[in-house]
């Protein structure tokens, strides 16, 4: 009887999933078209923008907002994200750097917000992502810029200052860390837990609580912690699921970050201005002469206009001319014309004023 029930709705599943198919080779080749009518309308000289993240938020959003279930709204965005990933491949492939080795949050970020048709590839400093896309060597770059927990990532802001880099979007990943072994590991005499400095940092109560005597190793990545401890038998290592499965590890401990909340933001830089989808962000870098008041002369026109601050980070100058340097992300686009006049405002009273880009607000 069962069988039989089984049966019919197996039945059912198949002849939908033909449906899907024949609807997604459709919306593949519809992409194919758009490719032919951007490549055929190209001004002399002008190179083709297949990649439009304004557009792919907007596809995004309207999926959700569609969505009536049973399966959740970023469930649904995720399998969209992930065909919309495959008809830009289609159009165009993607090449995406992102802070290596394979297996760190950055690389689960670039999936997160591209989609897993893209080409990656993993570069061994924040600093080398933002070379390589200065370069031309890839189209986009992804790097970690903060967390919720541990705040600034520095050196991606001190990137800023020294590259022309246009951010193009932004994405958010809850980062749960869990405490892994090798099949060799010996789990009653773990002595030393590698993992990166942020990450034992996130996990500070939780080791001081189950593990207050073991040796904290800090190393370059996660991902690297994880491929340390494969061939050790007295070792663990604090890592995120990508890493876990990228080399087989086995979790002891799962989620053992110590705030349920935390989460890291990452940013998309490339070349390449994204329009207003009504929905945005910017993120801007200033300095203000070194005097007293300053931050309060630079923020007053944010607060007198209603613009929404999401954001902001101070770090020292690298050269004479970037005194005091603040990094300010806030509600809108540099394109409205309320946003146009702050900045206009802000821009008399600085010593320098960038605009790092506006961008989609994160959909996933
Ligand atoms: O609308 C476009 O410009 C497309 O290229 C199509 C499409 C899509 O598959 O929907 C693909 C890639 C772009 O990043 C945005 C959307």
């Amino acid at each position: 009887m069962v069988e039989h029930e089984l049966k019919a709705l197996r039945v059912r599943i198949d002849s939908l999933d033909e449906k899907i198919l024949e609807l997604i080779s459709e919306r593949a080749r519809c992409a194919q078209e758009v490719a032919r009518v951007k490549m055929a309308n190209l001004a002399e000289g002008e190179t083709p923008v297949f990649y439009r993240p304004e557009r792919e938020a907007a596809v995004l959003k309207r999926v959700m907002e569609r969505n009536g279930g049973p399966l959740g709204n970023e469930e649904m965005a995720r399998l969209f994200r992930e065909i919309m990933s495959s008809c830009l491949a289609l159009e165009q492939p993607l090449k995406v750097a992102y802070l290596g080795p394979e297996g760190t949050f950055t690389q689960a970020a670039a999936m997160k917000h591209f989609g897993h048709a893209v080409i990656s590839r993993p570069m061994a400093a924040i600093d080398e992502v933002f070379r390589e896309v200065a370069a031309g060597a890839v189209n986009f770059g992804v790097v970690p810029v903060e967390n919720s927990t541990e705040g600034a990532v520095s050196h991606t802001l001190d990137s800023f200052l020294e590259h022309d880099m246009v951010i193009c979007g932004e994405v958010e990943l809850r980062i749960h860390h869990h405490l892994l072994v090798g099949e060799s590991t010996k789990t009653d005499s773990i002595s030393r837990i590698y993992s990166h400095a942020q990450s034992l940092a996130q996990c500070r109560k939780w080791l001081d609580a189950h593990y207050p005597n073991v040796e904290r190793v800090a190393v370059s990545s996660n991902a690297e912690a994880a491929k340390r401890v494969k061939g050790e038998w007295n070792s663990a290592a604090i890592a995120g699921d990508m890493a876990a499965n990228l080399y087989g590890l086995t979790r002891i401990a799962e989620k053992i970050e110590d705030r349920p909340d935390n989460s890291t933001r990452f940013l998309m830089i490339g070349s390449q201005e994204v329009p207003p989808t009504g929905d945005d962000k910017t993120s801007i870098i200033v300095s203000m002469s070194n005097k007293p008041g300053a931050l309060h002369e630079l923020l007053v026109p944010f607060h007198d206009n209603g613009i929404d601050l999401t954001r902001i980070e101070t770090r020292p100058s690298r050269s004479g001319k970037w005194t005091y340097v603040f990094f300010i992300d806030f509600v809108g686009h540099h394109r409205d014309p309320l946003i146009k006049a702050v900045l206009e405002q802000i821009s008399q009273e600085a010593v320098a004023l960038k605009v790092l880009g506006s961008y989609p607000k994160a959909v996933l």
